[in-house]
């Protein structure tokens, strides 16, 4: 654990700076990312100029109230936002490649080849009249088309191995396997082509607690393999803490704080942040569950200045009028608040 904090602390430093302690640069950086959905009720902007940076081998836990807009940051790094949402502007870099200046035939090759994404239910999407194998072996013709018939069975045995499934797996239909498998299946899925960055959304929704923590387990143990960046998308701030390196905060499409899972837990800085680690039941309050008073906002009607203000109980004059922008703490840490506008480093 402390390795991981220790790197995660490296980590978190890196959301500000373009290289890491080791002189690498991060393997992903994305930048200014705005997604906006135009719906018959108005335009909603999801994902507002989102930034952060991670490491090779470096995990970050994305967490938010539902509709803050997680999935809709893992799918514009994807390139798989929809109509009526369109990305406004951003970029998602991987080693020093644009994916937003990629052509869409150069997408669909760094899909799975540099980047990766397990969607949320992806378990419940196999395709239930094909074998396991078959659709590992079109994954990966896909994305690699001009890879051997041989290389491509080294590789999906591989694959199945590191997610610790034997290779009778490769055989089988997604119903004869547990939740669990088929999550494990989804996992080797993603790293056929061992991608440099991963995003697993919500990849244990849906399955029991025993199984959720052999799931992560498997995250980490490929990951580990194959010295990818992933991002944990999830609700579950107690099982992400025990993986993850750094957590960042998403309130009403904005990431409101990054920080090393260690500072998020013992002093988290942004209020909303606050109060989400305050919401996790633990010894001292057992069974009393403390929520977060008031609702998150519709995109449609966001809340003027900091969107959280209205819930905030460090509300201040500014906070209504203005919007806070990106504050990097001395120590490193990303926070969006008003209350650290005299901390910045300058
Ligand atoms: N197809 C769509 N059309 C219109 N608005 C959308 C669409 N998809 C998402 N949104 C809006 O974008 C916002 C962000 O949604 P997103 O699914 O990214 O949130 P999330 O944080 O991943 O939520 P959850 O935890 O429930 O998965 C939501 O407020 C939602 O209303």
């Amino acid at each position: 654990m402390s390795s991981t904090i220790a790197s995660a602390q490296a980590g978190s430093r890196n959301a500000t700076q373009a290289f890491d302690a080791s002189g690498e640069p991060p393997v992903l950086r994305v930048k200014n990312l705005e997604v906006t959905y135009y719906t018959d009720s108005g335009r909603a902007k999801a994902l507002d100029d989102v930034s952060f940076s991670l490491s090779a081998g470096e995990k970050m836990g994305m967490v938010g109230e539902s509709g803050s807009g997680k999935s809709t940051m893992a799918l514009a790094m994807m390139r798989m936002i929809k109509p009526p949402g369109r990305v406004e502007g951003g970029s998602v870099f991987i080693d020093d490649v644009d994916l937003m200046a990629l052509d869409p035939k150069a997408m669909r090759q760094a899909r799975l080849n540099k980047i990766a994404y397990i969607p949320q239910g992806a378990m419940n999407s196999l395709n239930p009249v094909m074998r396991i194998g078959s659709q590992m072996v079109d994954a990966i013709k896909s994305h690699a088309p001009s890879e051997s018939r041989t290389a491509i069975q080294d590789r999906c045995m591989h694959a199945l191995k590191s997610v610790d499934l034997d290779s009778s797996v490769f055989g089988m239909y997604a119903h004869e396997l547990s939740g669990g498998m088929k999550q494990r299946v989804c996992i080797a899925i993603g790293v056929l082509l061992e991608p440099k960055v991963i995003i697993a959304d919500e990849p244990t929704s849906a399955l029991d607690v025993v199984t959720q923590r052999q799931v992560m387990e498997t995250i980490d143990r490929v990951q580990d393999e194959i010295n990818a960046a992933v991002i944990l998308i999830g609700h579950d701030m107690g099982l992400m803490a025990q993986f993850v390196d750094k957590v960042g905060v998403m309130y009403a499409g904005r990431l409101v704080e990054v920080s090393t899972v260690r500072d998020m837990f013992t002093d988290p800085k942004h209020p909303y942040s606050q109060a989400l680690i305050s919401s996790l039941p633990n010894l001292d309050n057992k069974g009393v569950f403390q929520g977060i008073p008031g609702l998150a906002p519709s995109l449609l009607r966001l809340p003027s200045g900091c969107a959280f203000h209205p819930r905030c109980t460090k509300v201040m004059d500014t906070c209504p009028k203005v919007r806070p922008e990106v504050e990097y703490l001395p120590d490193g840490r990303m926070v969006i608040c008003h209350l650290y506008d005299e901390e910045t480093e300058h």
